[in-house]
């Protein structure tokens, strides 16, 4: 315990006893946000919601729809509140690369989920440790050339960028591979899984349902990738809107009739296909050049030198990709530890100074209902 003052959880234990019908101490963990306890694992895991909320006010339990991916197991951690808006997760007797979770309490993607919901909403994010670089969006009509120049990048710098795999409802094209290019999917699954939250956005484009689903992006993040989202301008917003914290670009033609020539050139679509993405074209072009959204405009006239500049705009040059991703080391957390935090540093005690680990949060992005990004770990000594 120890993360609530004594006096405060032991009437908390009571209360949550007689309401869940639970021993006392059958708790992990309880943090106390003003007027509200988040009492965290539990009897019954993995099962049950693993969450709870004591309100001292109304002196009601509330559970709250819970968010994001949370840990397989909710038994041994250590915990501290961070900013008032979330709480730090540390996992006992783990690597150190599964052992940081946050589960936000009253972050915006919160408070909008609130609001939404019309429920007490909680979400987890599990932490990542190393550089975070930006995930980029990519926006622009359909025959542009995005996923050319994704695909350039990709290939040129595999280890450095990862491909977000959107969901899809369209039938998949001659070439195209399930769970590679798309995943592709019904349209009432998909429904579902939108009510369900499992997407990070979604819209409606030439017909069909897109979505960019959580674990797509999360699959990118463990992997120590940049983030690559192939995505319409109504996508782009919502991202904006999100926690993602992305670069954003809008690729546009040179022309309208050179559009619909490369349109017509990749042979993928039918006529009335060609020409319901050719009128969204229009407004697709008016929206990404005006709307403020995008940080950069590129017009994809020679492809090498649009993909010269997409690479300048993502900072990157010729050898980056030559030297090999430095792995960050991985520290075996011990059964027995306790957190203290000092500003943006967490102190994890692992007994001695010499196993004492910190966590540096100063460089921390992104967040629920995706990966928080960015964090550092290393010895208290170095
Ligand atoms: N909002 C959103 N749009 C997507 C997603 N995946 C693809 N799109 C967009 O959907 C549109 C159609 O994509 P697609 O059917 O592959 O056709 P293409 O653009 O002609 O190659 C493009 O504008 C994509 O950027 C997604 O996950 N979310
Ligand atoms: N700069 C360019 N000049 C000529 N053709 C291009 C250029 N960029 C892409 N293309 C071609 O245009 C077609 C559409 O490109 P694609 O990458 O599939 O577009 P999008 O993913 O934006 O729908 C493809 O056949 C591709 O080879």
């Amino acid at each position: 315990m120890g993360e609530a003052p004594a006096l405060f959880i032991d009437d908390v234990q009571r209360s949550f006893s007689k309401v869940f019908d639970q021993k006392q101490n059958d708790f992990d963990t309880a943090v106390v946000v003003g007027h509200k306890t988040y009492v965290i694992g539990g009897t019954g895991e993995p099962t049950s919601s693993g969450v709870r909320i004591f309100n001292k006010l109304t002196g009601e339990w509330v559970i709250p729809t819970i968010l994001g991916t949370k840990p397989e197991s909710l038994k041994g951690f250590s915990c501290v509140l961070l900013n008032e808006d979330r709480i730090l997760i540390i996992k006992k007797n783990s690597k150190s690369n599964e052992s940081v979770w946050f589960l936000e309490v009253d972050t915006q993607f919160i408070r909008d989920q609130k609001n939404k919901f019309e429920t007490e909403v909680v979400a987890w994010s599990k932490g990542v440790i190393g550089n975070a670089e930006q995930p980029i969006v990519i926006s622009g009509p359909s025959g542009v050339g995005k996923g050319t120049l994704i695909n350039m990048l990709m290939k040129e710098f595999p280890m450095m960028f990862g491909f977000s795999v959107s969901h899809t409802t369209r039938a998949p094209r001659e070439k195209e591979q399930n769970g590679v290019h798309y995943h592709f999917t019904k349209h009432n699954v998909m429904e579902e899984d939108i009510k369900s939250g499992k997407f990070l956005e979604f819209a409606a484009v030439h017909g069909n349902l897109y979505g960019t689903s959580i674990e797509a992006v999360d699959v990118v993040a463990d992997a120590g990738k940049r983030c690559i989202l192939d995505i319409d301008v109504q996508g782009a917003r919502s991202v904006r809107a999100s926690s993602l914290e992305a670069i954003f670009v809008f690729v546009c033609p040179p022309s309208f009739e050179e559009l619909e020539k490369r349109l017509r050139a990749r042979g993928t679509e039918t006529e009335e296909q060609i020409q319901k993405r050719l009128r969204n074209a229009k407004t697709e072009l008016e929206q990404g050049q005006s709307s403020g959204l995008f940080d950069h405009i590129l017009v994809n006239d020679d492809i090498k030198a649009c993909y010269e500049q997409l690479k300048n705009i993502l900072g990157i040059s010729e050898n980056i990709d030559a030297a090999p991703i430095t792995a960050n080391k991985v520290f075996d957390l011990p059964v027995d530890l306790s957190l203290s935090k000092l500003d943006e540093k967490i102190l994890i005690n692992c007994g001695t100074a010499e196993q004492n680990v910190v966590l540096d949060l100063s460089s921390m992005k992104g967040g629920a209902p995706a990966r928080t990004r960015g964090l550092d770990m290393y010895g208290f000594d170095q």
